[in-house]
């Protein structure tokens, strides 16, 4: 099949604001595409080349001067293969080769091909990932129901696999896909509560009430002696914190996958700021900070997949492989009992409670009802867009950072207000330095960047507004941390932005 076909439809899905209209467009096209494409095309269409990053920058990019084609004549096979041959050439003198690689490409594009080609490239595709809409695609395409097909995804990982799987195979494939131990499943994610007694009344008591630790994610894999340990968007990490895996190893187990969050305390016993977690899963991480683990689910245990289960028997078996390192949680507490736990979990420096349904089951990748968050104020992951220079006493450092929220149809980030609020000596520093790295373009006041960043922003709600795009603006918002757990494909939508709305006065 043409390359051109693909750029169309997503132009096409791009065009419309209709969930409908965007579904039917990447039906037809999975239905039509040879069965060795779909694991190609079905990558690019969420934002990811097949070959993973391959160290194309925008600038380079942006300097090569060819004309477009008029006509487009690349298969999608041509395309993945010259990527593939960027992809691979190392060594001395590769940036000439691999320049000119780009060069022939581009030229034998036509001018949407290449603005594609080169969105996927730099990344910024990722930022209209649709998975929501791939997954209805797919199972429309394949004629089959939506949950088997969702829960191939989360238990795969990839749309790409599934998507072959159910186009090629069907039904039956799908139902390959099984939980595999070291192999990470897509997170389950929870929901805003109104408040903690509603979401009390709403799961009628039956519930989990755990402290909101503010470190981050991690998953647990051990079958044996072997330990893999993944986040949240499932990175491996192990080789960055083997005090986990020592620890992990300890467990009375042959095999065990366990979900949880991770951070280091102060000696006092408090949580330590987010980011010093965080610092622990780079490259270099220092091993300065212990990190300790809180688990609060066990998805397999000794050879059992416990998915299915509802949570009280999850619970039960984490208490038995792992007693002592269970995140602090009350069973049942009456709404009295729940709402001094939040107390507790708020004096004791953590973010909130999480309320969780102890007859649910393991709905990953999906934002439910089942897991409902609990947090004092609000707060929105957001990306960031542009950062204006500052003035007076932040001349010279990049400052007033503009927000975005995500379109949940794919589409670029849709632009909710400014702040430079919050933002510490420290952090105008490392904006300084970082965002460059990102930059799209700049004018005399303004760096603006590929939309990859996600900046946590504290607020007080959501005002009507008619100077931003979507109809709405931040009201006091202030930086709480960047979230580099998070890639744009996560952050929040301008939808949970609308739902802040307050009254107008
Ligand atoms: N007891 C807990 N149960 C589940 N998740 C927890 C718990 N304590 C802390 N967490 C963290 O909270 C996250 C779940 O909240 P949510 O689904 O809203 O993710 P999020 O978008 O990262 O939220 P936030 O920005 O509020 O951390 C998990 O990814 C995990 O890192």
């Amino acid at each position: 099949m043409l390359f051109t076909r693909i750029v169309d439809t997503s132009v096409a899905v791009g065009a419309t604001r209709s969930r409908k209209a965007k579904i039917g467009a990447l039906q037809t096209l999975l239905a039509e595409l040879d069965s060795t494409d779909i694991d190609t095309v079905v990558s690019w269409l969420s934002g990811e080349l097949p070959q993973g990053r391959i160290g194309v920058g925008w600038r380079t990019l942006a300097d090569i001067d060819v004309a477009p084609a008029s006509v487009g004549t690349l298969t999608i096979a041509e395309v993945d293969g010259a990527i593939s041959a960027v992809a691979t050439t190392s060594g001395s003198g590769s940036a000439a080769r691999r320049r000119e690689l780009l060069v022939e490409l581009l030229a034998s594009a036509t001018a949407d091909e290449r603005q594609f080609l080169v969105r996927l490239m730099t990344g910024e595709l990722r930022q209209g990932a649709l998975e929501g809409i791939m997954t209805d695609a797919i199972a429309k395409a394949a004629g089959l129901e939506l949950a088997p097909v969702r829960r191939a995804f989360m238990l795969s990982g990839t749309l790409s696999a599934t998507a072959t799987a159910a186009l090629t195979k069907g039904a039956e494939a799908l139902a390959q896909f099984g939980l595999e131990v070291g192999r990470p499943v897509r997170p389950m994610l929870a929901s805003p509560a109104e408040t903690l007694e509603a979401a009390w009344n709403e799961l009628d008591g039956d519930v989990s009430v755990e402290y909101k630790l503010d470190g981050a994610r991690i998953q647990v894999h051990r079958s044996g002696h072997d330990v893999h340990i993944y986040t949240r968007t499932l990175r491996e990490i192990t080789d960055s914190v083997p005090e986990l895996v020592e620890l992990i190893r300890g467990l009375p187990c042959t095999s065990v996958v366990l979900d949880g969050e991770t951070l280091a305390l102060t000696d006092s016993g408090r949580p330590r700021p987010f980011q010093e977690t965080m610092s622990r899963f780079g490259a270099q991480s220092t091993h300065e900070l212990l990190l300790r683990p809180y688990f609060f689910d066990c998805i397999h245990l000794d050879g059992v997949d416990l998915l299915d289960e509802p949570l009280h028997t999850r619970l039960d078996a984490l208490a038995r492989v792992a007693p002592g390192h269970r995140i602090p949680a009350l069973l049942r507490p009456d709404a009295d009992a729940a709402a001094a736990h939040f107390d507790d979990a708020l004096g004791a420096g953590h973010e909130g409670v999480m309320i969780k349904s102890l007859s649910s089951s393991y709905a990953a990748g999906r934002r439910g009802r089942t897991w409902q968050k609990v947090k004092p104020e609000h707060t929105l992951d957001l990306v960031v867009l542009a950062a204006e220079w500052g003035y007076g006493r932040r001349t010279g450092w990049l400052s007033n950072l503009h927000l975005g929220a995500r379109d949940p149809d794919g589409g670029p980030p849709i632009m909710v207000g400014k702040t430079f609020k919050g933002l510490t000596d420290a952090l105008l520093q490392w904006q300084t330095d970082e965002f460059p790295q990102h930059e799209r373009s700049r004018d005399e006041h303004t760096v603006y960047l590929n939309p990859d960043l996600v900046v946590e922003i504290e607020l007080d709600g959501v005002q009507v507004s008619s100077r931003y795009p979507g109809g709405v603006a931040l009201r006091f918002a202030r930086v709480l941390r960047y979230r580099p757990d998070k890639s744009a494909a996560e952050a929040d939508t301008i939808e949970a932005v609308r739902s802040l709305l307050l009254p107008s006065t």
